[in-house]
């Protein structure tokens, strides 16, 4: 049976390392696969990925990359000697950049999946338009980025579940899929715009959940994560 707790990845936006081993000392062996994303990452120096590795967790390391193909390629090196199983850079970034990094990645650790931003969950089809200056609506965005990500060699993208079921149309079913925007029913959208639940999202092709503030700023965050786990079984059932 495929098991729900591969599929989410809990985000531990904190701005200590106490604070996120408080949470990952909670949850135990709930969890296995947590997310180190800027604010955790530079507030413990990286710290938090060596600690994270001692506990034998999996690691998706969030600081999306987003320069020239020189310096974006440097840095993924960087991530992928640190022992994560992920990363990313933004798309935006364009294929010279995204070809540089998967072509190098692959060489030095051919496990580590290298994949890239689309549109952010935090934007609107009105900010998309407004922002980007374009007539494409963001599911055409998206779905022109992870093409563009698929033929650079990478190995999947972040989008939003609402854009996961069109991208594995296009890409294919092997092309990862990494879903934040993920809200259950009893939690609150926050900032993120294109939201759905983890039991739609997983049947709409996402294949990882990042949830953060749902978890993380639950009153119980072991019942919380429970329960989007056991949504997750749900539609893997
Ligand atoms: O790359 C990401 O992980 C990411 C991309 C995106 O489009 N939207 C998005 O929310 N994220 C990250 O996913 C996490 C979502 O957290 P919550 O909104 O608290 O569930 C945050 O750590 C974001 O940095």
């Amino acid at each position: 049976m495929i098991n729900a707790k591969d599929r989410l990845i809990v985000a531990l936006d904190y701005p200590t390392l106490e604070d996120a081993k408080g949470l990952v000392e909670t949850l135990g062996d709930a969890v296995s696969v947590y997310k180190v994303g800027l604010e955790m990452f530079l507030n413990s120096k990286g710290e938090a990925v060596n600690y994270l590795n001692g506990l034998g967790k999996k690691i998706f390391l969030d600081l999306k990359f987003h320069d020239i193909p020189n310096t974006t390629t440097m840095a993924s090196i960087f991530a992928a000697k640190q022992d994560v199983f992920m990363f990313n850079v933004h798309a935006g970034g364009g294929r010279t950049m995204m070809k540089s990094v998967a072509e190098r990645v692959k060489e030095i650790s051919p496990e580590t999946m290298a994949i890239a931003v689309t549109v952010l969950t935090s934007f609107s089809e009105e900010e998309v338009s407004e922002h980007f200056a374009t007539e494409l609506n963001i599911k055409e965005l998206a779905m022109h980025w992870a093409k563009a990500t698929k033929e650079s060699g990478m190995d999947g993208v972040v989008c939003s579940p609402w854009e996961a079921a069109s991208i594995k149309e296009v890409c294919g079913e092997s092309f990862k899929t990494i879903c934040p925007g993920v809200r259950p029913q009893w939690a609150a959208a926050n900032d993120q715009k294109r939201i759905m639940t983890p039991k739609k999202a997983i049947e709409s092709g996402c294949d990882f959940l990042v949830v953060g503030r749902p978890i993380t700023k639950a009153e119980n965050p072991v019942e919380a994560a429970n329960l989007v786990m056991a949504e997750i079984q749900e539609a893997l059932a």
